[in-house]
């Protein structure tokens, strides 16, 4: 959440109509002006087009002069003249694969940059989204927006545009030419082809919903297989392995029906193409001999048609397939502009927000209420004062809003009403960069990213506060001493060179909380949120994290939302919260003594546990 709310979005006129809603034309017209850099040299790489177009045509040309004025000259075969026209097709055909080549390096090269600019912007913008939008679009969907959604737009720019304009160009200048050396055999070339380009679309149709069953079916297979993969403990300890094979088995069984009925009818419209351009052949040969014959048109116009003919069956073929990535990449660009397009709802208010100095924090919540989008109230009228340097612990039954109050404070979101502040100001009107520095969260499941002990610890650091090794660095070891974690640290085979394997899977749930306690020591904030973990660990580990947790909350104002009522014991200050309310607060022996939610909750805890 580094950005501010003004540098993301591509809406920067809210009467915009969002990207969803937008036409072809429009989309593509939106999609260049977020990358302009699609368009860079399109000038030259267009001039380049029209001649690789002109260079395929002198082909024919070319065999047209040689049989009508070389071979057939007047006064016998003109040699010289064949070997001058045979070597301008030759120097033709060379120029026009030089020029095709440079086409497609300069669409390539201008294609790469607007969308590297289209992705690191969608990028950047997913990451300025709060938590909440985050959670609510499914990450897998964001990103595959960034990759897959921006990969369909980049096979039609780097393919499909240029190849639909060389295929255009084609046909324009190759019917060009064949109107110059005979209307009748145009006609008749093009009366063969149209019904092809009618039921072409109708047929690429088919094939797009069945290759869209075989992405679907594929889908299928790939989840099938990783979840055998991922639950192979599960599957081992059931004895279900069999079942999970046969399920496995029928999706890869599925996927190959899919994709031969798909493959199927891709033959079919490949075969009616070669036929209609067999049939095209045949009727110029048929239609051509007997104008010829009627004196018409020369034995070098005749042949110079079969050589056009196979310039059209290509690109008509092709044209219905790019129309096809056409609609791919440009709902793509839809679903990537849309991405642009989602307001960042909690907004770094930057260098315009109020700086918020270190040192003891005073948290307050102002008649705070919160509801998640399109849900009921799960918090209403919340007031608090919490001063400097208490710990808080906040309890309540599961569900009533603990956590959401801590989300708050972290602004992971803002209040529906009201205002939470940090020593008297609200959060909204403070600096990111303060915020993060001042107030620090520990999860209740510290995410741990693959790398050894000292690196995931050394994520407490800010960007600009790393340097070197983190194995090396004695911050990183001061905060591990600090917690007195040392102990447990240099028992271990490679101590803070250990490495801990994806998401932390080669340490133990407890030793990963020591890990993410360590981080938070680094992090060093005035206002520390503990999220306090679950999770049963032994009770060696249980004395370890304890100490450490005392060791991190001191001299800092801590709000606990505690599962265990002996954290609420230990505090300075209790909150209960029911039903998105805060109903009782005070010391611990002040709320028993009470007789309220707290004592009740307390007496059955100890009924439970003494
Ligand atoms: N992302 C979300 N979107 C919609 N509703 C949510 C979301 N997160 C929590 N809620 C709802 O808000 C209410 C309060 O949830 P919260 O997580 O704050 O409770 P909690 O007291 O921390 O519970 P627990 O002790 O089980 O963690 C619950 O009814 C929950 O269903």
């Amino acid at each position: 959440m580094s950005g501010t709310a003004a540098d993301g979005g591509v809406r920067a006129d809210a009467r915009m109509a969002p990207a969803s809603t937008l036409g072809v034309l429009a989309t593509l017209r939106r999609g260049v002006q977020v990358s302009p850099e699609i368009l860079q040299g399109l000038v030259g790489t267009l001039g380049l087009a029209v001649l690789a177009a002109v260079a395929r045509v002198l082909v024919p040309l070319a065999v047209q002069q040689t049989v009508d004025t070389g071979i057939l000259a007047p006064g016998g075969a003109d040699v010289p003249r064949v070997a001058a026209l045979v070597g301008l097709a030759a120097a033709g055909l060379l120029v026009g694969a030089a020029c095709s080549a440079g086409v497609n390096v300069r669409l390539f090269r201008a294609s790469e940059s607007g969308l590297l600019t289209l992705r690191t912007r969608a990028f950047r913008h997913v990451h300025d989204l709060s938590v909440l939008t985050q959670g609510s679009e499914r990450r897998g969907s964001l990103v595959s927006r960034v990759t897959s959604d921006v990969d369909t737009i980049s096979m039609f720019v780097q393919w499909g545009g240029i190849m639909l304009l060389v295929s255009l160009l084609q046909i324009l200048v190759a019917t060009a030419l064949m109107a110059v050396y005979s209307w009748q055999l145009t006609v008749l070339v093009w009366l063969c082809f149209v019904p092809l380009l009618i039921v072409l679309p109708r047929m690429q149709k088919g094939v797009n919903a069945r290759y869209g069953n075989v992405r679907e079916r594929y889908g299928a297979m790939l989840g099938a297989v990783s979840e055998a993969v991922v639950g192979a403990e599960t599957i081992r300890a059931y004895g279900v392995a069999a079942r999970t094979q046969r399920r496995i088995d029928a999706a890869v069984r599925a996927t190959r029906d899919a994709m031969v009925r798909a493959q199927n009818l891709v033959a079919v419209v490949f075969s009616s193409g070669v036929l209609v351009a067999n049939l095209a052949l045949a009727a110029v040969v048929a239609v051509g001999t007997w104008l010829g014959v009627l004196g018409d048109i020369s034995v070098g116009r005749v042949l110079a048609f079969l050589f056009l003919v196979q310039l059209f069956t290509g690109p008509v073929q092709m044209a219905t397939e790019i129309l096809n990535e056409l609609q791919n990449a440009v709902a793509g660009w839809r679903r990537v502009l849309g991405v642009l397009e989602t307001p960042v709802d909690v907004a770094d208010p930057g260098d315009s927000g109020r700086p918020s100095p270190r040192g003891p924090a005073t948290l307050t919540f102002d008649d705070v209420g919160y509801a998640y989008p399109d849900g009921p109230p799960v918090l209403r009228d919340v007031t608090l004062d919490v001063p400097a340097g208490t710990s808080v612990a906040v309890v309540g039954a599961t569900g009533s809003g603990k956590t959401t109050l801590a989300k708050l404070v972290a602004r992971f979101m803002d209040p529906t009403t009201g205002a939470v502040r940090l020593d008297g100001v609200d959060l909204r009107d403070v600096r990111g960069a303060d915020l993060r520095r001042r107030v620090v969260l520990v999860p209740q499941e510290g995410f741990l990213f693959d790398g050894t002990l000292a690196e995931n610890i050394a994520y407490g650091l800010r960007d600009e506060d790393v340097d070197g090794d983190p194995v090396a660095d004695p911050r990183v070891r001061g905060a591990v001493e600090d917690l007195g974690l040392h102990p447990w640290v240099d028992e271990l085979p490679q101590g803070l060179a250990t490495p801990v394997g994806q998401r932390g899977e080669m340490l133990s749930a407890g030793e990963r909380q020591l890990v993410a306690l360590a981080r938070a020591r680094l992090a060093d904030g005035d206002l520390l949120l503990l999220d306090e973990a679950t999770s049963a660990v032994d009770p060696v580990a249980e004395v370890r994290i304890a100490r450490a947790l005392r060791e991190l909350a001191r001299g800092r104002t801590t709000l606990t939302i505690a599962h265990r009522l002996s954290t609420a014991e230990a505090a300075d200050l209790v909150v209960v919260v029911h039903a998105g309310e805060v109903v009782e607060v005070g010391e611990h022996a002040e709320l028993v003594a009470r007789g309220g939610h707290y004592a009740s909750m307390h007496a059955a805890w100890v009924a439970q546990t003494r």
